[in-house]
């Protein structure tokens, strides 16, 4: 598996926000949003086995593993369930940040792992690229799906998607709607959230107000 950086953080996005949680950015990415804030990890990284990215993350305090990347769904799937068994051995939560793109059935997930699952929107340039069948694979109550909104439109689009494939809140789906950072004012997004009374998570990247946005590592 190719590593770009392991890091201790507080958890800047997702429903586990705030919590203490170990980051493991994979390299390379399949897909090139337009607003991507990772681009370093598309190329720059170490190759490192399961065990070896295992005994980094156990360096670390606490029992809470977001993998990220880059696309971490693009690394090879035997190292990729390797690691998973691992983590579910030790008793990881682990959270698995995915870009909508690739097959999630490919990764049988164990206990307290899930996926939050990003749907790309049509200001990322890579809707046509979304793998809309996972939205029937996803598991109610586990999983999250999450829509990273830029303007009206997105907005749009996003209701659209969780109607036509009824995943909405009130059948237990969690939905997230987060701003594209600097893209969106923060009010017009929540404004419209609440005047269609939608059951969904507004959410803002923590670690960005915390310190300096365009920092790594955090
Ligand atoms: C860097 S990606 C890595 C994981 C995977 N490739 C994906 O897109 O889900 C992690 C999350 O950061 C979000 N993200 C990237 N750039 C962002 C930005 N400028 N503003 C808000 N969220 C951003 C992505 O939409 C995604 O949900
Ligand atoms: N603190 C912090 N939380 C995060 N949650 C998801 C991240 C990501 O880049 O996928 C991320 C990140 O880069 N930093
Ligand atoms: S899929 Fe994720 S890592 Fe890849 S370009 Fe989009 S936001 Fe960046
Ligand atoms: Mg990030």
């Amino acid at each position: 598996m190719r590593v770009n950086e392991i890091f201790f953080s507080i958890q800047g996005e997702s429903k586990s926000a705030g919590l203490p949680t170990v980051f493991v950015r994979f390299t390379g990415c399949n897909l090139r949003c337009a607003y991507c804030d990772t681009t370093y990890s598309y190329f720059e990284g170490e190759t490192k086995t399961p065990r070896e990215v295992f005994a980094m993350i156990q360096s670390y305090p606490g029992k809470r593993v977001c993998l990220t990347g880059g696309e971490p769904l693009i690394q090879p799937r035997e190292e990729m369930n390797q690691l998973l068994q691992m983590l579910s051995d030790g008793q990881y939560e682990v959270s698995i940040e995915t870009d909508g793109s690739i097959d999630i059935r490919k990764f049988p997930l164990f206990d307290r792992q899930r996926f939050v699952l990003d749907m790309k929107v049509p200001s990322s340039g890579m809707s046509h690229k979304m793998h809309f069948a996972n939205l029937e694979a996803i598991v109610p109550e586990r999983d999250e799906v999450k829509f990273v909104i830029g303007n009206r439109d997105d907005y749009e689009w996003s209701v659209s998607v969780i109607r036509q494939y009824q995943i909405m809140p009130e059948q237990g789906y969690q939905i997230l709607f987060s701003p594209v950072f600097g893209a969106i004012d923060l009010k017009t997004l929540v404004e419209w959230l609440l005047e269609d009374q939608l059951d969904i998570r507004f959410q803002i990247q923590l670690h960005k107000i915390v310190w300096d946005p365009n920092q790594r590592g955090v």
